[in-house]
């Protein structure tokens, strides 16, 4: 579906330039969920958003930097499109993405089934009414009551759970191979919240696309996502299956993140959150980039040189200096 490779990404600011992302690979294969898990400030949304090549005026891609989205009229450089045009068939089209709050995603004062059909119209050579159709078949698909005549009204008068499911059928309406979900179910309270996961569940395998899934939380990461990606400063420091590294984290930073959450079965046991604070990109550590706040440092190398990424077995990959290509340092 989609191929990210050295993804290197820095922002001009009146301080100098910041280092978002740096040397950031991954892919995500059709009907595949890929959680993209960090703390505040890791660059998760800069990432989404250069998939989409919809990152600040100020931003700076390193020339090795690649993305390409496979489509079945081929492949697209995203990062060498220019003109927005070219752009229109990614955003909205081929790639789409929700947000976490969907007020942000609809005009106030126009209906919902005007923005449906808008889009659909703009990707497609629909008329107005096979594109009102399809809005209202959508918005019955992801279990909006009534459909005929919520497309007629406005975000405002839809309950947040509504809300979002709303933004969720603008997203797929034009079937996209990509959607990216940026933190889509925090705004929301716990019940609403498993409602919408089980629904991007069942929607990535009906629709056979990709979903990244982006958010701060490992816990949703392991009931929503096939594979994690772990970012901490702009670099991903672990990935596979969640399954395993959830259950077998490598990397003392995952490893942190997973103690931190709170165990049903023990909740009077303290949490004992990842110690420290995340440096400001401006100050990025020279060597691994978590070295700052790491408990499990094996030698002057932490300081010196960045780790190399490992494969433990032939999915679950982590940079750490405990590692080494015989075993365990
Ligand atoms: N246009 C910009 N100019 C300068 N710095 C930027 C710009 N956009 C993002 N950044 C910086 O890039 C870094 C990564 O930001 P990003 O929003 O991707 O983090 P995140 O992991 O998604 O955090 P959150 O969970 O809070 O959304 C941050 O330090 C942020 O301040």
């Amino acid at each position: 579906m989609i191929t990210v490779q050295n993804l290197t990404l820095q922002f001009r600011t009146d301080e100098g330039l910041i280092t978002a992302v740096e040397d950031v690979s991954f892919r995500v294969r059709k009907g595949e969920v890929m959680g993209l898990v960090g703390e505040s400030g890791s660059g998760k949304s800069v990432t989404a958003k250069a998939l989409m090549h919809l990152n600040a005026k100020n931003a700076v891609y390193a020339p090795e930097s690649k993305i390409i989205l496979h489509t079945d009229n081929g492949d697209i450089d995203v990062l060498s499109l220019r003109k927005p045009s070219d752009m229109t068939v990614i955003r909205g089209g081929a790639i789409s993405m929700i947000f976490q709050e969907p007020m942000a995603s609809f005009a106030p004062a126009m209906t919902i089934g005007t923005q449906m059909i808008e889009q659909l119209q703009l990707h497609s050579d629909m008329t107005k009414k096979q594109a009102r159709d399809r809005s209202i078949e959508m918005l019955d698909r992801v279990g909006i009551s009534d459909p005929h005549k919520r497309v007629d009204q406005y975000a405002f008068e839809l309950s947040g759970g509504m809300r979002q499911r709303a933004m969720i059928a603008m997203a797929l309406s034009t079937n996209p191979r990509l959607l990216i979900a940026d933190e889509p179910t925090t705004a929301l309270d716990v019940t609403i919240q498993a409602q919408v996961i089980d629904l991007m569940h069942d929607l990535v395998k009906e629709f056979d696309m990709g979903i990244i899934f982006i958010t701060h939380d490992l816990g949703v990461v392991a009931q929503t996502c096939d594979y994690v990606s772990v970012m901490y400063l702009g670099r991903l420091i672990e990935k596979g299956p969640v399954r395993e590294v959830i259950r077998d984290p490598r990397h003392p930073y995952t490893q942190g993140l997973i103690a931190a959450l709170p165990k049903l079965d023990d909740l009077d046991s303290p949490l004992t959150p990842v110690p420290g604070d995340i440096p400001s990109p401006l100050e990025r550590p020279r060597g691994c980039v978590f070295n700052t706040r790491c408990s499990k440092i094996v030698g002057v190398q932490c300081y010196s040189q960045i780790p190399p990424d490992l494969r433990i077995d032939p999915v679950h990959r982590v940079c750490c200096h405990i590692y080494t290509e015989e075993g365990v340092a």
